[in-house]
C-alpha cells in the first residue's frame, strides 16, 4: 500500500485516498489526473474492493487499455476484472447484458459513422433525392441532433412546421432512419448512449446500475448531456464518483460536449470534495511559460498557472517557412537532427489543425525516408477489404443488417446485379422481411431461376458459418469465413501491389481477432464486433516500429511525447477560420493549450508565409494571433525560409501589400510582429533604391524561383494591353504556366 501512495504528492493522495463521495480533481495538463485516477482503482482493490465493482470511463479505448494495463502492473491481475472502456464501449456492454429487457436483439450491429451516412444516402434514394446535392452528412447532423436532444421521430411529426418543406423532408427522413435501424436490428452511436440510459432508468437495469460502487471518469470536462445522463443513474443509491478535467482542454463543444457539466458539479453532486493540483510533471518550465501565457487570454477562467521543477534548457522554437513545403521541410530536417541527438522517433510528434495538413508532411518524411505513422488518416477499419470482411461477420451475427448484406452478397462476384437485387427488396418489402430471409426463400420471389439458386447457396453458406461461429474460437473462424466464401481466393486473384496489400491488411486484421481473444477468452462474436465498431480516431494499431506520429490536435489530447510540433500558426487555420467565424476562438485556444502541453522536452510552432488549402491556389497568411499572444522573450524564432522565399516577401508589392493589410489589421499585434517578417522599410521596398535586374525587360532564356513552383525558365514573352505576360516552363508535373510578373510571387534568377 506504502509502494502504491509513495510516488505521489500529497495533494494526489488525497485524490488517491478519498474513495467515499463526490470527488472532483481540477488541474491542469499534465499534472497527474489521469496517473492520480489509476492508482486509485489500484488502491481500491488493495484496500478489498471487488475489481467487479469498480468502472473507469476514458475518453479512447487506447487510453482504457493503457490504464488497464497500468493498474495491473500496480495490483496484477486481480485488476483485470476492472471495468475500464469509453462511454460508448460500456454502453454496448450493458446493452448486450440487459438490452433485452427494453426490447433490444442480444446480437444487434452497431453503426459507424460510414454506416450511418450509407444508411441516410440510401434514404434519400428511396425518396428520389440526389445524394450528391442533398448532403446525407447534414441529415444524419439533424438526426443526431434531435435524438440528443430527446425529440423522437413521432415528437417531431407533430411539431415540425410543415410550410417549411426541409423540415418536412427531415420528419419523413428521421423516422425511416428510426424504422431501417428497427428492422436491422442496428444502433447507431447516439442509440448506444440512449438506450443504455434507458435501461439503466428502467427496472429491468436497477440490478446493472447498482453493479458498480466506484465510478470514475477522466477528461470529465468534453461530456455531454447523454453521458451525464448515464452518470446519474449509475448514482442512484451512492456518490462515489470520481472525476477528474482541466476546463482549459475541453475542446469537443463542437461535438455536444457541456462544459457547465464540468463547472457545475459541485452544485450537482453536494458535498463534493475538491482537490486541485499546480504541478505539472511532464514539461519543461519554459514549455509552461509559453502555455500559460497563452491560455491567460482566455475570458472568465479562475487564474490557475501550472509550474515544475523540471527548468528545461530548449525554449519554445517557431520555424517561419516560406509556404508549407518548406514548412514541413524543416520539420523534417529537425527530425533527422534530433533522432541524431538520441532521439527515437517515436517520441517525436507532429500536430496539426486539419487532417488535410498531414500530406505535405508525410510526402517530406517519405522523400526523406523516416518511417511515420498517421492517427485518424484513413482508419484501417475504413479500407474495403477490412469493412467487406467485418460485413460478412456482421451478417453472421445479426442475419437482419441489411446493409451488410448488400455489402457482401456480390463480394467476391457472384453475378448478383442491381436489377436481382431490386426485386429480392421488393420481395423483402411484401413480406416485411430483411433481405437476408427473402434471399433464402429467393425461389418464390420474381427472380430469374439461376439468380435464385446463387441466393439461397449464399444464404446456406451463411448459415452455416453462423453455427461455426459458435464452435471455432473467434480468428479460426474468421480465417474459415475468408476461405469458404471465396473471399481470400477473390484478393489472391487481384493484380499486384493491390494483392499483397489487401492480403497484409487482412492478415492484420486476423492477428487483431487472435489478440482480442488473448485478452478476453470468453468473448463471443458480437463482442468482438462491438470493440471493433467502437474503436475511436486515436485507437489505431500498436505498432512495435519506431515512428514519428502524425494526428490532429483533438487526437492528442491526454497523451504525452518528448517532442513536439505544431503545424500552421496562421490566422484562418489555427484558430480555424469558422471558429472565427462563429466566435468560438476561445475553443481553439484551448485547442492549442492542448496541443502546447503534449511536450515534454521540446516544441516547435511553425507558420508559413504562403499556403494552399484544398488544392486552392497558394494565398499568402497572417501569423496567428495565438503566437502574438505569448510574449516574445519566451519563444525563439527561426526564420527557414529558402533564400529565394525572402527575396519575394523583400522585394514583391504584392508581400508588400499583405504586410501593409496585417499592420493595419492589428490582429497580429503590432508590437512584435517584426519577428515575423523583414523592417518596415524592407517591406516598403524603401532600401537599396539601386536599380536591381527586375528593371531590366524580361526575355526568353530569364530564370526565375516561384514562391510556389520553384525554378522555372521563360520560354516566351507576350504584351496583353497595359500587362507583360510570361509563358515559363517548369519541371516535369507542373509544366508550362502563364505568369503575370507585376503579381505573381516570383524573382528574377540573378545572372541569368
Ligand atoms: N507524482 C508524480 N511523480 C512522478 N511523475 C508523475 C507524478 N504525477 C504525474 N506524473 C507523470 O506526469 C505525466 C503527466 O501525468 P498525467 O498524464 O496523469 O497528467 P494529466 O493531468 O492526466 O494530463 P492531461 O491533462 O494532459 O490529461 C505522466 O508522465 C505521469 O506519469
Ligand atoms: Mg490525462
Amino acid at each position: 500500500m506504502e509502494e502504491l501512495l509513495c510516488n505521489l504528492s500529497p495533494e494526489q493522495r488525497e485524490a488517491v485516498t478519498t474513495t467515499e463521495g463526490p470527488v472532483l480533481v481540477v488541474a491542469g495538463a499534465g499534472s497527474g489526473k489521469t496517473r492520480v485516477l489509476t492508482h486509485r482503482i489500484a488502491y481500491l482493490i488493495a484496500r478489498g474492493v471487488p475489481p467487479s465493482r469498480i468502472l473507469a470511463i476514458t475518453f479512447t479505448n487506447k487510453a482504457a487499455r493503457e490504464m488497464k494495463e497500468r493498474s495491473i502492473a500496480l495490483v496484477g491481475d486481480a485488476a483485470r476484472e476492472v471495468w475500464i472502456s469509453t462511454f460508448h464501449s460500456f454502453a454496448a456492454r450493458i446493452l448486450r447484458m440487459g438490452g433485452e429487457a427494453i426490447g433490444l436483439p442480444q446480437n444487434f450491429t452497431i453503426l459507424d459513422t460510414d454506416d450511418v451516412r450509407s444508411l441516410f444516402r440510401a434514404i434519400l434514394e428511396e425518396l428520389n433525392l440526389d445524394p450528391k446535392r442533398e448532403d446525407p452528412r447534414r441529415y444524419a447532423a439533424e438526426v443526431s441532433r434531435l435524438k440528443n436532444e430527446g425529440t423522437s421521430p413521432e415528437d417531431y411529426l407533430k411539431r415540425f412546421d410543415p410550410t417549411r418543406p426541409w423540415e418536412r423532408l427531415l420528419a419523413q427522413i428521421y423516422l425511416r432512419y428510426e424504422e431501417r435501424k428497427a428492422q436491422t436490428g442496428s444502433l447507431d452511436f447516439d442509440d448506444l448512449l440512449l438506450r443504455a440510459v434507458e435501461l439503466l432508468e428502467h427496472e429491468a437495469g436497477s440490478r446493472l446500475a447498482t453493479r458498480f460502487r466506484y465510478i470514475h471518469v477522466d477528461e470529465y470536462q468534453d461530456t455531454n448531456p447523454m453521458q451525464y445522463r448515464l452518470l446519474h443513474a449509475l448514482t442512484r443509491e451512492h456518490a462515489n464518483l470520481f472525476v477528474v478535467g482541466d476546463a482549459d482542454q475541453s475542446i469537443y463543444a463542437w461535438r455536444g460536449a457541456d462544459p457547465r457539466i464540468f463547472l457545475s458539479f459541485v452544485e450537482d453532486f453536494p458535498g463534493a470534495k475538491v482537490i486541485t493540483l499546480e504541478r505539472n510533471y511532464r514539461s519543461t518550465q519554459k514549455i509552461l511559460d509559453a502555455a500559460n501565457a497563452l491560455i491567460r487570454h482566455n475570458p472568465g477562467r479562475p487564474p490557475k498557472e501550472l509550474w515544475t521543477e523540471n527548468e528545461g534548457k530548449e525554449p519554445v522554437r517557431v520555424l517561419f517557412a516560406g509556404n508549407q513545403n518548406e514548412e514541413a521541410e524543416a520539420v523534417v530536417k529537425r527530425i533527422d537532427a534530433l533522432t541524431r541527438e538520441g532521439y527515437a522517433l517515436g517520441d517525436i510528434a507532429v500536430l496539426y489543425r486539419t487532417n488535410g495538413q498531414s500530406r505535405v508532411v508525410e510526402e517530406a518524411l517519405l522523400s526523406a525516408g523516416i518511417p511515420y505513422r498517421i492517427v485518424g488518416g484513413l482508419r484501417f477499419y475504413e479500407r474495403k477489404e477490412i469493412k467487406d470482411v467485418l460485413a460478412y461477420l456482421r451478417l453472421i451475427a445479426n442475419p437482419v443488417d441489411d446493409l451488410s448484406f448488400l455489402r457482401v452478397v456480390n463480394e467476391p462476384r457472384r453475378g448478383i446485379g442491381e436489377s436481382t437485387l431490386a426485386r429480392l427488396r421488393d420481395f423483402a418489402d411484401s413480406m416485411g422481411s430483411s433481405l437476408f430471409h427473402a434471399a433464402c426463400r429467393a425461389d418464390e420471389a420474381d427472380i430469374p431461376r439461376s439468380k435464385a439458386k446463387v441466393l439461397i447457396g449464399f444464404c446456406t453458406l451463411l448459415r452455416e458459418l453462423g453455427a461455426r461461429s459458435r464452435e471455432l474460437p473467434l480468428a479460426r473462424f474468421v480465417d474459415e469465413v475468408l476461405e469458404v466464401t471465396g473471399y481470400r481466393a477473390a484478393l489472391l486473384a487481384l493484380p499486384e501491389p493491390e494483392r499483397s496489400s489487401r492480403l497484409e491488411n487482412v492478415q492484420e486484421f486476423l492477428n487483431m481477432a487472435t489478440s482480442f481473444q488473448a485478452l478476453h477468452p470468453e468473448a463471443d462474436l458480437p463482442a468482438f464486433l462491438a470493440e471493433v465498431a467502437l474503436l475511436t480516431d486515436v485507437d489505431t494499431f500498436e505498432e512495435a516500429e519506431d515512428r514519428v506520429t502524425l494526428l490532429t490536435l483533438h487526437a492528442a489530447k491526454g497523451l504525452e511525447f518528448p517532442v513536439v510540433f505544431i503545424l500552421g500558426l496562421e490566422e484562418g487555420l489555427l484558430p480555424h477560420h469558422l471558429s472565427v467565424e462563429e466566435g468560438n476562438v476561445d475553443e481553439e485556444r484551448r485547442l492549442l493549450y492542448v496541443g502546447m502541453t503534449r511536450a515534454k522536452e521540446r516544441l516547435f510552432l511553425t507558420y508559413a508565409e504562403y499556403r494552399s488549402q484544398y488544392g486552392s491556389p497558394m494565398r499568402p497568411s497572417r501569423p496567428s494571433r495565438f503566437l502574438e499572444e505569448i510574449p516574445s522573450e519566451l519563444l525563439v524564432v527561426e526564420d527557414v525560409r529558402s533564400p529565394w522565399a525572402r527575396e519575394i516577401l523583400r522585394r514583391h508589392r504584392f508581400s508588400t501589400a499583405v504586410a501593409d493589410e496585417r499592420e493595419t489589421a492589428g490582429v497580429a499585434g503590432l508590437p512584435s510582429f517584426g519577428r515575423f517578417g523583414s523592417s518596415r522599410e524592407e517591406r516598403l521596398g524603401k532600401t537599396g533604391g539601386k536599380a536591381g535586374p527586375e528593371d531590366e525587360p524580361w526575355q526568353p532564356g530569364d530564370r526565375l524561383v516561384h514562391a510556389i513552383f520553384g525554378e522555372g525558365t521563360v520560354v516566351q514573352v507576350r504584351e496583353r494591353g497595359d500587362e507583360i505576360e510570361l509563358v515559363v516552363a517548369f519541371p516535369h508535373p507542373l509544366g508550362v504556366r502563364t505568369l503575370l510578373p507585376r503579381y505573381a510571387p516570383i524573382i528574377r534568377r540573378k545572372g541569368s
